[in-house]
């Protein structure tokens, strides 16, 4: 076969079908004058990414002529000006699966620009009242300010999309064009795509592999790949029930225009697959005659189908009724036989047995207590750590000498934010020592500088009093909340007096615990070393962990408190040597467990609350041999767990830990006769006496070294917050030992 050019240029392409082969390949010389050879080397390209040269109805001359069997051989061919593209020899080539697309005929650099394609904009009234979205241009347009629409010309509606695109594209709404660029360096013969949304399943098409080399759609599924890193949280309650999915209220009816366009196509693919044409497709028949076959949507859009299968009674069917068609839709990979297998690693849903609470039975363990583990958060509410936000006031300064100017400041104050309480915790009046105002002047505290500007406080003042006349407000920074230690006080009080409320006493470690307390956490602590000796036994790690709620009695007494699900119980092992997969900790393995047990009864019988009382693992206890890596740990903290225990701490990776600076006692630490608090008066200021280091770092703590330093559990940037508790006391000597886990290793 031959390709001739013509039109003014006299030169000549010459290209050759290979009959030897099924596929179309091409061997191409040129003669052009132009600085590139738009044939070279693009058909081997074009083999290896599936694709066909696109026939152009407009060929004065075509080798079809020729080889009139197969028209999808053809190349572009007419006039030198028609062919190529642009002078950057990009060419329009039919594919076989995506339609026309725009190839690179030689490399290009990064950066290059394309074109800068001329835009036909459409508002959204116009676009909408045109039912373009439901037309063919639909597939064409680019969203525009405004809420319209542009129809691109010259090349911009014949890129194709790809999820790792070449091309860049920056719409100018004044000029009203758009400029594609190459966002990588493209080699000769590929494709240039840009990407239509980055949320493949908002693409009302499936797309096809674009890149070369990428794996295509089938190469997916008959080459399934590893599962994701999180599916082992995934569950799959029909395999669990072995009931059907549950339907949605809404039916079809809501279905977007986008939602519906997708359908049309896959509905049109399905129909071009049984009938080999799509000329005379008709959807509005075709779905009245047809059921579309769900594979290939998402679950959301299969779901909807789902009902239309099985009309309501009472409703007329807001899609058409359907047969079922055998189509070469390509089918989901959940849907692929063998594929669900993925999930019976985790066996069947068993509600792991109680714990035994007669009894205060050590076992394994030996003397010692739990100790708190406080995260940054919680070490602040004790009252240790460094000052915490600051928060930014007006304040008005004053002479002191006159008790008449600091009354009057204050009224003013009251009467402004009087009733602002987020700056209770600050002493109205401030004497500063040593900066420069002197002992006749102080500061009084206006108000927080967001609730007023500079100028209009200045206008207050001096209609307020003449006397105030002449008071230029002041912007500070000061402490954000009151002082909970006598440390705290002495770093908070120099910058402004604030009000001192030691915190309510919180137990940093057992001694004290209740008997029925001290049953559960050993009972609990004794569950996984027993567990994970047998792990150890079966071969995988020696790691266990055992969730549960804890007994009514032991519930913390706290505003907000969400119940935990009672009876809900579940242990799990580490399954990644069985599985061969890194990412069966068992942590994670015990938060699927308690998953899947939600969806069956009694559980799923639970009424879902706004609180959160239904979901994962909300104020369960939960118990571990080791402490979770960072991984599992933040698994734990979105699972909402309330409280861990844990026995071995991980100097490496450990998420648990706050490193070497662990846990200090509790409230025997503040020692308040030290301070001295001249009640709450707004004219007084704050002294702090006494040695600052009293009471710091007593009690002792975890100690150094013993787990991690992330302090996952209570950290100001996270969240959601859960008790630590560390095991510090002994362990069976042979059950250390059995349990003993290479400290690389990740938990
Ligand atoms: C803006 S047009 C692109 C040019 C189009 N191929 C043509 O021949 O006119 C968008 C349409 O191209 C097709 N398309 C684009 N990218 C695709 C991809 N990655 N896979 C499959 N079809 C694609 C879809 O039919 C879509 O509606």
């Amino acid at each position: 076969m031959h390709i001739e050019q013509n039109g003014n240029n006299t030169s000549k392409t010459t290209s050759r079908r290979n009959t030897s082969t099924s596929k179309t390949i091409f061997t191409s010389t040129t003669t052009f004058d132009y600085p590139f050879d738009p044939l070279s080397n693009v058909e081997s390209q074009l083999k290896s990414c599936q694709i066909e040269p696109y026939v152009s109805t407009d060929t004065v001359e075509t080798a079809a002529a020729a080889d009139e069997d197969d028209e999808r051989a053809e190349m572009v061919n007419g006039s030198m000006e028609g062919y190529p593209l642009n002078p950057l020899g990009l060419k329009m080539i039919k594919t076989v699966d995506r339609g026309r697309g725009i190839f690179a005929t030689r490399d290009i650099v990064v950066g290059t620009v394309l074109e800068k394609s001329p835009v036909l904009v459409l508002s959204m009234k116009e676009w909408e009242e045109g039912k373009m979205n439901s037309s063919l241009l639909g597939e064409y347009a680019f969203s525009w300010n405004n809420g319209g629409m542009a129809i691109g010309l010259g090349m911009a509606s014949l890129f194709n999309h790809s999820s790792t695109p070449n091309v860049n594209y920056i719409r100018s709404f004044p000029e009203s064009t758009i400029t594609f660029s190459t966002s990588r360096p493209v080699k000769e013969g590929d494709e240039l795509c840009i990407c239509y949304n980055a949320d493949e399943s908002k693409l009302w098409f499936i797309p096809s592999s674009t890149i070369p080399n990428e794996p295509t759609y089938n190469d997916v599924q008959t080459h399934q790949p590893e599962e994701s890193a999180f599916d082992a949280l995934f569950m799959d309650d029909d395999e669990v029930l072995n009931k059907p999915r549950l339907k949605p209220k809404n039916s079809i009816v809501n279905m977007t225009q986008r939602d519906r366009r997708r359908l049309r196509f896959l509905e049109k693919q399905a129909y071009e697959n049984l009938n080999g044409d799509s000329n005379d497709f008709n959807i509005e028949k075709s779905l009245k005659s047809r059921s579309v076959d769900t594979k290939g949507l998402g679950r959301d859009e299969q779901e909807k189908i789902i009902i239309s299968e099985t009309p309501s009674e009472s409703s007329t069917p807001a899609y058409p009724e359907m047969e079922p068609i055998t189509t070469a839709l390509p089918a989901p990979l959940h849907s692929i036989p063998g594929s669900r297998t993925r999930h019976q690693h985790m066996g069947p849903v068993v509600l792991s047995p109680e714990l035994d609470l007669d009894v205060e039975d050590k076992g394994l363990l030996g003397n010692g207590v739990v100790q708190r583990v406080r995260g940054t958060t919680e070490r602040e509410e004790d009252g240790d750590g460094d000052i915490e936000d600051l928060i930014d006031i007006w304040a008005v300064e004053v002479i002191d000498n006159s008790s008449t100017h600091v009354a009057l400041a204050i009224s003013f104050s009251k009467d402004l934010c009087g009733q602002d309480i987020s700056l209770r915790h600050l002493k109205r009046v401030h004497r500063p020592q040593s900066n420069g105002i002197g002992d006749s002047k102080c500061l009084v505290a206006v108000c927080l500088v967001e609730t007023i500007s500079f100028s209009d406080l200045v206008n207050q003042l001096q209609s307020y009093s003449p006397s105030l006349a002449h008071c230029i407000p002041i912007r500070l920074s000061v402490p954000s909340t009151g002082a909970k230690s006598p440390q705290q006080l002495a770093l908070k009080a120099p910058i402004w007096p604030v009000v001192y409320s030691p915190r309510t006493p919180r137990p940093s470690d057992s001694k004290e615990w209740s008997h029925p307390r001290r049953a559960f956490i050993y009972a609990g602590l004794n569950r996984v070393l027993h567990l994970a000796r047998e792990a150890k036994r079966k071969g995988e790690l020696p790691v266990a962990v055992y969730c549960t709620a804890a007994p009514a009695q032991l519930w913390p007494v706290m505003e907000g408190f969400v119940p935990p699900t009672m009876g809900l119980r579940a242990e799990a092992i580490d399954t990644r040597i069985s599985e061969k997969h890194p990412l069966r900790h068992s942590a994670f393995n015990c938060i699927a467990q308690i998953a899947r047990l939600r969806t069956v009864p009694p559980f799923s019988n639970m009424i879902p609350t706004r609180n959160g009382a239904d979901y994962l693992l909300t104020s369960l206890t939960l118990f571990m041999t080791h402490e979770p890596c960072v991984m599992c740990s933040m698994a734990l903290l979105h699972s909402r767990v309330r409280e861990v225990y844990y026995i071995f701490g991980r100097k490496q990776g450990g998420g648990l830990g706050v490193g070497e600076d662990l846990g200090i006692s509790g409230s025997e630490d503040i020692v308040e006769s030290n301070v001295s608090v001249e009640g709450d008066d707004e004219f007084s200021s704050v002294r702090v006496e006494g040695d600052d280091d009293e009471g710091k770092g007593q009690g002792g703590g975890v100690g150094e070294g013993e787990g991690g330093k992330f302090g996952i559990g209570g950290r100001k940037d996270l969240n959601h917050r859960f008790e630590i508790w560390k095991w510090t006391g002994e362990v069976d000597e042979e059950t250390k030992k059995e349990l003993e886990i290479d400290e690389m290793i990740q938990i």
